[in-house]
């Protein structure tokens, strides 16, 4: 049985299909890629699996275990975790602070500013920081972090949750060309060491292609392609959407739209 099965997963906006019957599996130790161009239907998908958004048609499945129709909370519970395109973290707060409120949250307990929170969780988020690198910063206020920085905490904080598949929308939206690739290889180490099933969307291809163990391409909705990296990067429809309709393409040196 797979990990996460999504099994014809459909979502239709009045009469536009925005997701088209799209199944794919993901299973531990797995980098899965999510590309496709603009308005493709990646973050529908997203949105669907992670339970924010309803799907029309289709299934989600977690061990076997039927996802669809629970929020999105009960998702994460079960142990599919999410990583949003902007930053979720409080500027106000510590790294460490951070990921202790994740934590906090996991367990269900409320943070409050007034009690003595500041040891609560500690060792564990201390853990957490370490697989990210970031133990040195703990107590540096958010807001004086590199936005590479602010990324790293940002996952420290999904992995709270302690996610069996973590889903990662854009993760390196807004990063320099260096520090998409540090994120991306620091995801991979994480899935390498600890198992974890990642599915993420990317524009640079470059990084997609150094770190993704399996592609799937959506095209306008509907899933065009599937396989490694090799099979997508000599893939005809892949190539007739990117490089045969004036599609723009991401890659690490410039962001070149190709006639
Ligand atoms: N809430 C909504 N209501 C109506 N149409 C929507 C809604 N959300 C998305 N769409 C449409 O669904 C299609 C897929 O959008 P989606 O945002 O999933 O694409 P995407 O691949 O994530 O794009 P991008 O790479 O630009 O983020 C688009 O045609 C979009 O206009």
């Amino acid at each position: 049985m797979n990990l996460l099965e999504v099994r014809q997963l459909s979502k239709h906006f009045g009469g536009n299909a925005a997701v088209d019957q799209v199944s794919f599996v993901l299973n531990p130790g797995e980098l899965l890629a999510l590309i496709g161009p603009n308005g493709a239907g990646k973050s529908t998908t997203f949105n669907m699996v992670g339970g924010q958004l309803p799907a029309s048609g289709g299934s989600v499945l977690l061990d076997g275990e039927e996802l669809r129709g629970l929020s999105s909370r009960s998702i994460a519970h079960k142990g599919v975790g999410r990583t949003f395109q902007i930053a979720a973290t409080f500027a106000s707060l510590t790294v460490i602070e951070n990921v202790q409120m994740a934590l906090l949250s996991h367990h269900r307990r409320v943070f409050s500013f007034w009690r003595p929170a500041a040891g609560l969780y500690r060792d564990e988020a201390m853990q957490l920081l370490d697989l990210v690198s970031m133990q040195d910063q703990a107590d540096r206020p958010c807001s004086e972090l590199a936005y590479g920085d602010v990324k790293r905490v940002e996952l420290a904080m999904s992995l709270a949750g302690k996610p069996r598949v973590l889903l990662m929308d854009e993760p390196t939206a807004g990063m320099a060309p260096a520090e998409r690739r540090a994120l991306v290889g620091l995801v991979k180490q994480l899935v390498m060491q600890h198992r974890l099933a990642v599915l993420f969307t990317e524009h640079s291809m470059d990084v997609v292609f150094s770190y993704a163990d399996r592609v799937i391409v959506l095209a306008r909705g509907k899933l065009i392609a599937e396989g490694s990296v090799e099979q997508i990067r000599q893939h005809p429809k892949v190539q007739e959407v990117y490089f045969g309709t004036g599609k723009t393409i991401q890659t690490d040196a410039v962001q070149e739209a190709v006639p």
